[in-house]
């Protein structure tokens, strides 16, 4: 009986704690908080669980609710106890600068080094241990590089376009035992996707993994990436579980999360290469090509005679992971919807059909610096970057997000603190912007529903003001390192396949619904979406 009072006593105390220590956070992050005068729903200033909801349960759907949060609260609101949220372009360059004093945020960037188990370049938080780094990289994928190589890429696009042809016209080889229809489509979707693996693995390697000319074009490898993407969306919430992952082996890890099973065989290749391409500076043995592992292992001197600061071989592994990866998916969605779009609309395809034939009789002919001296399709490859049309059956929040890094990337306030739209900021609080919310301003992209290249052929002071608001490589050190070779890639894949192809079209199975996107740093369709097929013309 004393027993059971005792029991009874102690459990109503720690009920009456749990409430008390509760209310005191609720007060306390509410009302005492440094940014309680930001504005923002009640609950997200409260704790970081909204953000998990809209990113693991929903997956990757935050980008969805923050513009109907700022038309409700304003350009700067509160989405976590320690986070601000921005919308106002005029604070783009505040925070993402070539100088910026605000760091990457730990607890968003940490995680990201879970699955490898060592930092990467993408991750390091300090901006000075950053810049060091990034400059063993950067010769590699300067824009002197990238025409040296443009070989590289043009190959790639070429070999695209045969493989594309070829797929379209099997309706003739074996009709008896597949119906015409599905003879005639082209994976367009994975073989986007195997064109970007294949063109990153042969410029920076020089050993391509060739998987243009797999059946399936290697879809375990963005399968793998996206698995691994959405687990750092848990890392995040629950940094506790990355200590965790790192004791489990790998064999376990692998049995628990099949996509991982390829994804760490894939680590073992590049560690491989590694070692082979150490053993070859060990031999002094002299590269066909020298490689990004060559100048990262072994760099060469530079114009002051001076060598740069040599990386380990695990910080290399780690980089060489990072690009492998970050270069699939963000090239691979945005060149998917370039050409969407322009197969989707007549006007659009036929104009740059023309353009394209009249600058290239033959497409094997094409350079970098010609593609790039095209209005019309760079118009169409700036349009592809920023924004996308309305899909009438979501509301438009839903339906317009764009391809490549579309969500927000959190910076720490440096000492000193920040303003922000007239409200300070103390230093520590992390502060955000997404690429997606600068390309729907709608200052400088009126009719944000609609594809429109002509938006970029207007006059050169309306074109500057909109390139203000173009960030999808974002900018300031540490923005995207493969830009060039990005851009590279979308110049010479869309210039091909529309100087060769006139008559595709859109597999009618493939709808505007299937064009949603949600993000997990990087912009993915839903699972449920259909993949992007192309037909020829006449084909159904
Ligand atoms: C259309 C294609 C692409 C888009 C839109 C894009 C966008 C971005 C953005 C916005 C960032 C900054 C992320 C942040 O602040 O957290 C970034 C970083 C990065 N991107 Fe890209 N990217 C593209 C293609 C590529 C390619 C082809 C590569 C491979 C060479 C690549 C490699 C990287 C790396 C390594 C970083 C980290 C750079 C650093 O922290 O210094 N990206 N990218």
């Amino acid at each position: 009986m004393i027993l059971a009072t005792a029991s009874d006593n102690w459990q109503l105390c720690t009920a009456v704690f749990l409430v008390l220590w509760l209310g005191y956070v609720v007060v306390r992050r509410r009302y005492f908080h440094p940014l309680s005068k930001v504005p923002g729903p009640l609950l997200w200033s409260l704790s970081s669980l909204p953000i998990l909801y809209h990113q693991a349960l929903r997956e990757g759907k935050l980008i969805h609710v923050l513009p109907k949060l700022h038309e409700r609260y304003g350009p700067i609101i509160r989405i976590s106890p320690n986070e601000i949220h921005l919308n106002d372009p005029a604070n783009y360059d505040k925070i993402y600068n070539v100088l910026s004093k605000f760091t990457k945020d730990p607890s968003f960037y940490g995680p990201i080094e879970g699955p490898v188990r060592t930092p990467v370049i993408l991750t390091v938080i300090s901006n000075e241990a950053h810049r060091a780094r990034r400059s063993a990289l950067n010769p590699f994928f300067s824009r002197r590089s990238v025409l040296d190589l443009e070989t590289v890429v043009r190959s790639k696009s070429l070999l695209f376009c045969e493989i594309l042809s070829s797929a379209l016209s099997k309706d003739e080889i074996d009709l008896e035992h597949e119906s015409k229809d599905k003879k005639k489509a082209f994976n367009a979707h994975g073989a986007i996707r195997a064109f970007a693996t294949d063109v990153i693995t042969e410029y920076a390697y020089a050993n391509c993994w060739n998987f243009l000319d797999e059946e399936d074009f290697g879809a375990w490898y963005p399968r793998a990436i996206r698995a691994v993407q959405t687990m750092f969306v848990w890392f995040q919430t629950f940094p506790r579980l990355i200590p965790v992952f790192g004791w489990v082996p790998d064999r376990v890890n692998m049995l628990l999360f099949p996509p991982f099973r390829k994804w760490f065989e894939s680590l073992d290749v590049i560690r491989n290469f590694i070692k082979e391409v150490r053993r070859e500076i060990d031999d002094e043995v002299k590269p066909e090509r020298r490689t990004i592992f060559h100048d990262l292992i072994d760099p060469p001197l530079e114009s002051t005679g001076k060598k740069r600061q040599k990386l380990s071989d695990e910080a290399v592994f780690a980089d060489a992971v990072v690009l492998t990866g970050a270069g699939v998916e963000t090239t691979g969605a945005t060149a998917e919807r370039a050409i969407y779009e322009v197969i989707s609309n007549p006007v659009i395809y036929k104009t740059l059909v023309k353009e394209l034939r009249d600058a290239f009789p033959d497409a094997e002919n094409m350079t970098l610096m010609a593609l790039e001296a095209l209005p019309y399709l760079s118009a169409v490859i700036k349009e592809s970057l920023s924004q996308f049309p309305l899909l009438k059956k979501f509301p438009p929040t839903e339906s317009r997000i764009n391809p490549g890094t579309p969500g927000h990337l959190p910076r720490v306030v440096p000492p000193g603190g920040a303003t922000f739209n007239n409200i300070s900021l103390p230093p520590g609080t992390v502060v955000s912007m997404s690429i997606w919310l600068m390309h729907h301003d709608p200052v400088a992209f009126p009719n944000p529903e609609t594809f429109d290249p002509n938006r970029w052929l207007g006059s050169e002071d309306e074109v500057r003001d909109r390139e203000r608001c173009l960030v999808p490589f974002s900018r300031g050190s540490r923005n995207c390192v493969g830009k060039n070779l990005a851009m590279s890639e979308l110049y010479f894949l869309i210039g091909t396949v529309f100087c060769r192809f006139d008559d595709l079209e859109v597999h009618p199975d493939f709808g505007k619904e299937d064009l949603e996107m949600v993000e997990l740093l990087v912009g993915y369709r839903p699972r449920k979406a259909r993949k992007f097929r192309v037909v020829r013309n006449g084909g159904e």
